[in-house]
């Protein structure tokens, strides 16, 4: 071999192994890296969990209490693991505003699951459309056409009829001295005032299925709520262990064949015997006269139909219901109550919506029953859009958050006697319900918070002062105040687990 030849070859040998050299230094620095980040990217802190299961074996009927509990040990931003996915959950007001206020953005999306994707024609409602062009447009529409508060202000007249109604009905019982189920009672109503204002008319249980319109509803909340291992191992989805999927996809037919009904009923409908168009009427019309400056088709309007229903009825009702059983549980809250609306109304007419401004008591009435029990004590989940740094922790790209203003109303070092019903804590202080003060959020706060506000403020003070003005009100059988129960039965809105009895007596001058 020619000397230049092997020059040649050790000069490439030689090519070759520094090649070789800097990849494998790059290979190890970039570990190296890897290892360094690594180390600074802390997760919050939170129990250890189970391989796969995560830390679902932790948690018993009622999630947001359990969460509690764990929170008290492991810190007020906590990681936990709901199978594969990853769950943040924040328990102070601080931690709240660290998702809500300072990275809202980032924290601004929804998880996807069996429920939205099916019932909700993947995800085309608001409640659960991921953060993006979508949503914004979606909730434009809805603010500004369907809850603003013109269109709230329209319904009132459907509002004081229904209500007068029921206060006809409770009348009668109180003439016969009977039990009234209040809570029945309070819900049906609801159920009747969202149907009204959404779909123009009330539908009965035949309307919906074998079980009927309001179980319907029901089962869809409940199995919203429960933990679908399909959400959790998607790998498992095909085998649908606890046979919920399928439950999920009866339940999207029948409510796609009711919602159909429905459109079929209002197009060709007459507009103008109406008292007020109804939501369906509004939705229609952007869709026929493709105002909608973004896809917008039957789907959309049949997702946002349901998310209506679903987001007014049982938010609404239940916040009365607690309400009503702190005031049967704390008589002399009752009497101040009653004791404003003689002072502010009187006793010789109904209470009217124009009044609820000036029901100073009852408004603090109504933000202590909500510390103590919000209809959605953990809000409803969000997800980050990407990783993010939060108060020094690293939380990834994906992550769920579970804000728990249960966990917050009665964390002792925001609230004196934390687990006392005291109205009067509100005196004097700026506190509010619409999300701008995070030891009180039961609508949420941010970009996420509830559109309803307005309008399920309205019917929950309306309901509570005109029930507790018409009739004073009985525990049955001799029951006294504090053997009330208050066990509560989670799901997505959490009520009370037993109904609220009690025996009226009218005490009106009219
Ligand atoms: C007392 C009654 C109500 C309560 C306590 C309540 C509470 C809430 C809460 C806690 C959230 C979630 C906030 C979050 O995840 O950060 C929410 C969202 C929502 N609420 Fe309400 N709500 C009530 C009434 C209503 C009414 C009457 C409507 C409409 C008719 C409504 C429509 C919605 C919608 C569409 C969302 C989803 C918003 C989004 O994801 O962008 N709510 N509500």
């Amino acid at each position: 071999m020619s000397i230049k030849k092997r020059v040649f070859i050790n000069t490439m040998a030689f090519l070759w192994l520094a090649l070789a050299v800097v990849a494998i230094v790059f290979l190890l620095l970039q570990q190296l890296q890897k290892k360094f980040s690594k180390k600074k990217k802390i997760l919050p802190p939170g129990p250890r969990g189970l391989p796969l299961l995560g830390n679902l074996h932790m948690f018993g009927d009622n999630l947001h209490q359990d969460l509690n509990k764990i929170a008290k040990k492991h810190g007020p931003i906590m990681s936990i693991h709901f199978g594969l996915v990853p769950v943040i959950v924040a328990s102070t007001p601080y931690a709240a505003e660290q998702f809500l206020k300072t990275h809202d953005l980032t924290f601004s999306s929804r998880p996807s699951n069996q429920v939205s994707e099916n019932i909700f024609y993947k995800r085309k409602n608001l409640v659960s459309a991921r953060y993006g062009p979508y949503w914004r447009n979606m909730r434009k529409l809805c603010t500004l056409q369907l809850l603003s508060s013109a269109k709230i202000l329209a319904f009132q007249p459907m509002r004081k009829q229904e209500l007068g109604i029921l206060i006809n009905f409770v009348k009668q019982a109180a003439m016969e001295h009977k039990v009234v189920d209040l809570t029945a009672k309070v819900g049906s109503l609801s159920a009747n005032m969202s149907c009204l204002m959404i779909f123009g008319k009330k539908y009965m249980d035949e309307d919906l299925g074998e079980k009927g319109f309001k179980a319907i509803i029901q089962d869809m909340l409940h199995i919203a709520a429960l933990p679908n291992f399909s959400d959790f191992f998607p790998f498992l989805r095909i085998f649908d262990l606890q046979g919920y999927n399928r439950r999920v996809k009866e339940l999207a037919k029948l409510f796609d064949e009711f919602l159909e009904r429905v459109i079929d009923e209002h197009v060709g409908e007459s507009n103008e015997q109406k008292q007020a168009k109804d939501m369906v009427d509004t939705l229609m019309e952007i869709l026929q006269s493709g105002a909608a400056e973004f896809e917008f088709d039957r789907r959309h309007v049949k997702a946002i139909m349901l998310d209506l229903l679903i987001a007014s009825m049982d938010t609404s009702s239940t916040t009365i219901d607690w309400i009503l059983t702190e005031l049967l549980r704390h008589p002399d809250v009752m009497k101040k109550v009653q004791n404003e609306l003689e002072q502010v109304i009187g006793k010789n007419r109904m209470v009217e919506e124009s009044d609820l401004e000036s029901l100073e008591y009852l408004d603090m009435v109504i933000k202590e029953s909500n510390r103590l029990h919000p209809a959605a004590p953990l809000l409803l989940p969000h997800e980050s859009i990407e990783d993010c740094t939060v108060d020094g922790f690293h939380i990834p790209k994906g992550s769920r958050v579970l804000i728990n203003i249960w966990a917050i109303g009665r964390d002792p070092d925001t609230w004196v006697e934390p687990e006392k019903f005291k109205p009067e804590r509100f005196q004097g202080s700026n506190i509010d319900l619409r999300g701008r003060h995070f030891q009180l959020l039961p609508f949420g706060s941010g970009r996420r918070s509830c559109p309803g506000l307005q309008l399920g403020l309205t019917v929950v003070r309306l309901m509570v002062a005109q029930l507790v003005h018409c009739f004073n009100w009985e525990l049955p059988n001799g029951m006294m105040p504090k053997d009330i129960n208050i066990t509560e039965k989670f799901g997505l809105v959490t009520a009370r687990a037993q109904h609220l009895m009690a025996i009226p007596n009218y005490r009106l001058h009219i």
